[in-house]
């Protein structure tokens, strides 16, 4: 009797091993493929930190996916030994980028981007959290129901923390509790079109919907982002073109959708964005102008409105700040976007505005569609698809055109995490310092690269980005989401980003 038990003993590590070939995960130690570094309390360093005191040599200690220390050198070396620590040298660590503009058109146009391509790309650039605009899914972010759809397509399939803005469009916009519905579901705030938006179920609002749209963000202290062109009569019709070169003309193109439509737009917002100063009916609401194109009239409206008082901030992308009108190829369709890049002097004027803080912060507008949609054989400016393909590349991109402007590692992070976390009321995100989510973007600001076909692009159709064939500085070595280590060196963790919803 007692030696079939010790038989039995004995049998048992083969029974194991057996069962550990054939069941393989309950006998595996437990590994955390959230991460590609499964500890919860480590250090990361360098000489370059990036925080709101100053670019620091030292050490950033993470515990349980948020910040708990930030020491400079000489307290890191004399108060902490022996503990997990990732050396990253001479490399920058700064905040993950906040993108507060991006497209990723899942559900219901998944062959466009998707939220497993788009955020996979997003991380391999550094970006950590992404909000997601309402419109180019279907069906767009318009209710508390669509809203649910975000979130089902988003589950398990997002590789950054992932927010989404909800539409502010004709049909819920006099309907206050839709809108409210819309808000306590979790939507970081509204959307809207001034012009139409290129897809059918995204009507545009004018400045009646607007206004009480505003009344509404009030109470939840939220933002209206606002695509501020208003058609007017000075625009070259593209409709009545049927010459082949003018199709193909970038000029004509740029000619069809003049600053005077921006300008327009901005004119009718400031008539209502006077209600969100302290005192007035929308108090509380907030106003941002995605993608300004036009440094002229349109900006100065913008700084008038910020001195009166209104609650008012604006945006541009790196497609305005690197191309000009001048050096686009007739017929290169990849560079359509809207509003339409400007002329070079008009770029130099973005990059003053930007850098005196008139501008205040950063988005990509990643707007990418399927290849066909950009038309490349015919080269068709009036009918191919209007949208820039960047996400990957909009830290690289800003870093390298901004060169020229001396731009700093401080200013990046201003533009790219601070300012735009702030305006999705992500109070967390944004900064190196105590208390924060450690979401982290490591890089190396004089590493070159070209981004030709040789390079790993995580975009669903990465042919057609206006960035591809160009020269680029800075390369991103790893990114870290709430602790996590989710990309190092062309490795992605598994997708558990979370979905970002609003509370209060
Ligand atoms: N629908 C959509 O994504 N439109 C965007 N594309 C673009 O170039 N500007 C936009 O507003
Ligand atoms: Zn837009
Ligand atoms: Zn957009």
């Amino acid at each position: 009797m007692i030696s079939q038990t010790w038989k039995i003993m004995a049998l048992l590590p083969i029974l194991a091993a057996v069962a550990f070939l054939l069941f393989d995960i309950p006998f595996k130690p437990s590994v955390n493929q959230c991460t590609l570094y499964p500890y919860s309390h480590y250090w990361i360093g360098s000489k370059r930190i990036v925080t709101p005191k100053g670019v620091i040599s030292g050490a950033v200690e993470i515990k349980g996916g948020k910040i708990v220390s930030v020491l400079h050198e000489d307290q890191w070396q004399k108060d902490v030994r022996s503990v997990q620590i990732i050396d990253y040298g001479n490399a920058v660590i700064m905040p993950g980028l906040v993108d507060v503009h991006a497209h990723l058109d899942d559900p219901g146009r998944e062959e466009w981007e998707g939220f497993p391509s788009g955020t996979r790309a997003a991380v391999a650039g550094g970006i950590t959290t992404l909000i997601d605009m309402p419109l180019n899914s279907f069906p767009s972010t318009v209710s508390e129901e669509t809203l649910g759809l975000k979130l089902q397509a988003a589950a398990g399939r997002i590789y950054v923390d992932v927010g989404f803005w909800g539409g502010l469009v004709p049909e819920n916009a006099l309907n206050a509790s839709a809108l409210e519905g819309l808000l306590k579901a979790g939507a970081l705030g509204l959307k809207s079109f001034m012009c139409p938006s290129g897809i059918n179920d995204f009507p545009m609002t004018d400045i009646g919907h607007i206004k009480e749209g505003l009344l509404v963000l009030a109470k939840y202290k939220r933002p209206l982002l606002v695509h501020a062109e208003i058609p007017q009569d000075d625009g070259v019709n593209l409709e009545n073109k049927d010459d082949a070169d003018d199709v193909r003309s970038y000029n004509v193109y740029l000619k069809s959708r003049p600053a005077s439509w921006e300008e327009a737009a901005i004119k009718a917002l400031l008539t209502v964005s006077k209600d969100t100063r302290t005192g007035g009916p929308a108090e509380g609401a907030h106003l941002h102008i995605v993608h300004l194109s036009d440094a002229r009239s349109s900006l100065e409206l913008i700084k008038e409105a910020k001195k009166s008082g209104d609650s008012v901030t604006v945006e541009t992308c790196p497609h305005y700040l690197a191309f000009s009108a001048e050096e686009i190829p007739d017929g290169d369709t990849r560079f359509k976007c809207a509003p339409p890049i400007r002329d070079a002097a008009n770029k130099e004027k973005l990059w003053a505005a930007l850098t005196d803080g008139d501008i205040d912060m950063l988005s990509s507008d990643h707007s990418p569609s399927v290849p066909e949609l950009k038309l490349f054989s015919e080269g068709d400016f009036l009918r191919a698809w209007g949208g820039i393909s960047s996400l990957q590349f909009v830290l690289p991109v800003t870093w390298s055109y901004g060169q020229k402007y001396g731009i700093t590692l401080a200013q990046l992070a201003s533009w790219w995490s601070e300012k735009p976390a702030k305006l999705a009321g992500l109070s967390l995100k944004g900064a190196i310092s105590i208390g924060y989510q450690a979401d982290f973007v490591v890089w190396e600001p004089e590493a070159e690269f070209h981004l030709d076909e040789n390079h790993p692009i995580y975009h669903r159709h990465p042919n057609i980005s206006a960035y591809i064939g160009s020269r680029l500085s800075g390369k991103v070595l790893a990114t870290f989401v709430k602790g996590n280590l989710v990309f190092k060196e062309g490795n992605h963790a598994l997708p558990c980003g979370s979905p970002i919803l609003a509370t209060a």
